[in-house]
């Protein structure tokens, strides 16, 4: 991998890559941002609540399940920049780690493994009785009965929702804090803490590279700046 001013990257130095909606957009996933930000007229974030879930449960069931039933559905798939990424996890020989906002599985449908996902999985749900996750099928409601305790409409996606603690970030701070290249893919820098990485990274010494089809709200933090479809630009920037 080199950097626009083709200096080469060591595929030694430790590594922090994050994704956001953008990546997956091409493999036909809707982003936050995208069209109208609206699902069944209802903005993102006032469904993506724990508000949402104790006033509407079965609105933000609905939710989730259609999202589970487009993410299973026929010709998505990872696209050229989840492939790309799976190729450089592969040959990298530093430390390597893939923090993801999306909830969607398409890294590891590319074959990555060092992978976290700091805003939950869609594909899982969480029981609030006894705490146990379990995978999620696309029929969740409050009438689901828990496999484990048997309690019913305790069943919620494993998701974090807007107000809610991120998952992993103990592990991402320490890896920002000794990584040597940063990469950002597809994300518009408006969710907190997710947005505020780069400036940790920069922080820690580390060259810095924002993929993105337009300038994001974090831009200006980093070193360098790849714009187009993430298709295009991920497989130029690391092959
Ligand atoms: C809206 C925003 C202002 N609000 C927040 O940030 C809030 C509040 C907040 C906290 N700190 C702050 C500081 C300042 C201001 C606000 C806050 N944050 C939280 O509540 C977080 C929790 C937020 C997580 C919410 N859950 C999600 N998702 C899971 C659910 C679900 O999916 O249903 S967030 C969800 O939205 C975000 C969407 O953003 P992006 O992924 O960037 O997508 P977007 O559509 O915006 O942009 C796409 C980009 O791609 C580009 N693009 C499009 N197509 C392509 C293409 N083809 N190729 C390349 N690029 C492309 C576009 O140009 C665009 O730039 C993702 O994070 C996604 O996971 N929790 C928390 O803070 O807890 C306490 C705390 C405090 C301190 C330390 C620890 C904890």
């Amino acid at each position: 991998m080199r950097n626009e001013r083709g200096r080469r990257l060591g595929k030694d130095v430790p590594i922090v890559v994050l994704t956001g909606a953008g990546i997956s957009a091409e493999s036909g996933l809707a982003t936050f941002r995208g069209a109208d930000g609206l699902w069944e007229g209802h903005r993102i974030d006032e469904v993506a609540t724990p508000e949402a879930f104790r006033d509407d449960p079965e609105l933000v069931h609905r939710f989730y399940n259609a999202r589970r039933r487009q993410l299973a559905g026929p010709g998505i798939a990872p696209n050229a920049a989840h492939l790309a990424l799976a190729r450089l996890e592969r040959a990298w020989t530093g430390d390597f780690l893939l923090v993801t906002q999306n909830v969607d599985d398409l890294h590891e449908r590319a074959g990555m493994v060092r992978t976290l996902h700091m805003h939950g999985q869609l594909g899982m749900m969480r029981c609030l009785a006894c705490d146990e996750v379990g995978p999620a099928d696309e029929q969740l409601s409050v009438r689901s009965c828990c496999g484990v305790c048997g309690s019913i409409a305790t069943l919620r996606p494993d998701v974090v929702w807007f107000g809610e603690m991120p998952r992993g970030l103990g592990r991402i701070y320490k890896a920002l804090e000794t990584c040597g290249i940063f990469i950002a893919i597809g994300t518009s820098g408006q969710v907190y803490p997710a947005a505020g990485f780069v400036e940790a990274a920069r922080a820690a010494g580390a060259w810095s590279i924002e993929v993105n089809l337009l300038a994001s709200a974090v831009s200006d933090f980093f070193d360098e700046h790849w714009r187009g479809l993430a298709s295009e630009a991920v497989p130029a920037l690391v092959d």
